[in-house]
């Protein structure tokens, strides 16, 4: 059966799933790391990175820093009222890091949460969970820890990637699913979202649920992503209402 079978029947049962609560354990488009030439290769680039080199002067656990660095300066993401995030992908916690320092700049209180598959100990000031997004028990972790809305979610996970390019795509979007369900529960009234996907066929779609949750959608590519990696991000400012139902956001296709 190829990609355009599943077109819609995917989400669909994700989301059947998942109100039955049922966690999907493997996804049928995830893929297992293979270690070779690829990884070396990505050790011997890693190494040499600019943005590498840079986060280890500055204290950053990773280069990724950067890249929530760039969105926040060109979409203003944290504000004054920010008080509540969920950093999905959390590993190894550079986005958690930005998030802490920019609420020591704006003097205000977060509660942050970071989520990975995982284990990795936070930073100080920030929790963790260890927890698979495509899981509804660690759907229920997260609501139980925030007892209440959340303003931003952001997510930079990314499935182990295998080269071939419709395969890491539909890997990315199964992941993208998991967020916006989450998202769709969990966000408040004019929250924003921040998604990492890898891009490929289902862009379209994803973009076209996104809008029906977000007044403002963005697609961007920061500076600090590798220009041969097709990893973009999906920047989603003010949420419209918060009653959304996850039913009506999935259904389109
Ligand atoms: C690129 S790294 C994130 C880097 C991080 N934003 C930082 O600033 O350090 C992607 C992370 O996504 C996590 N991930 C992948 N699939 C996941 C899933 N299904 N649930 C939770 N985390 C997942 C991986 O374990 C990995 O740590």
């Amino acid at each position: 059966m190829n990609r355009v079978d599943l077109r819609g029947f995917l989400p669909k049962t994700m989301l059947k799933n998942y109100l039955n609560g049922i966690s999907r354990p493997f996804s049928p488009h995830l893929v297992r790391w293979k270690s070779g030439t690829s990884s070396r290769r990505w050790v011997t680039r890693q190494m040499d990175d600019h943005h590498t080199k840079q986060s280890k002067e500055q204290g950053f656990r990773s280069r990724a820093a950067y890249k929530l660095i760039e969105i926040d300066q060109k979409f203003k993401l944290f504000n004054k009222n920010t008080a509540n995030i969920v950093d999905l992908g959390f590993a190894p916690g550079a986005w958690t890091q930005v998030a802490l320092k920019r609420s020591q700049t704006l003097q205000n209180k977060m509660n942050i949460l970071g989520v990975d598959l995982i284990d990795c100990s936070p930073p100080q000031g920030a929790s963790f969970i260890q927890g698979d997004i495509l899981s509804k028990k660690t759907h229920l972790a997260i609501k139980e820890h925030f007892q209440g809305g959340v303003d931003v979610v952001l997510s930079d996970m990314m499935a182990n990637t295998s080269g071939i390019k419709d395969n890491d795509h539909y890997a990315s979007m199964d992941l993208c699913d998991g967020v916006l369900i989450l998202a769709c529960e969990l966000l408040n009234q004019n929250g924003s979202l921040v998604m990492k996907f890898y891009s490929g066929a289902e862009d379209p779609l994803l973009q076209s649920r996104l809008q029906k949750m977000f007044h403002k959608v963005y697609r961007c590519k920061p500076d600090a992503c590798r220009a041969e990696l097709r990893e973009l991000y999906f920047v989603c400012l003010r949420r419209r209402l918060a009653e959304q139902k996850i039913e009506d956001i999935f259904a389109d296709d």
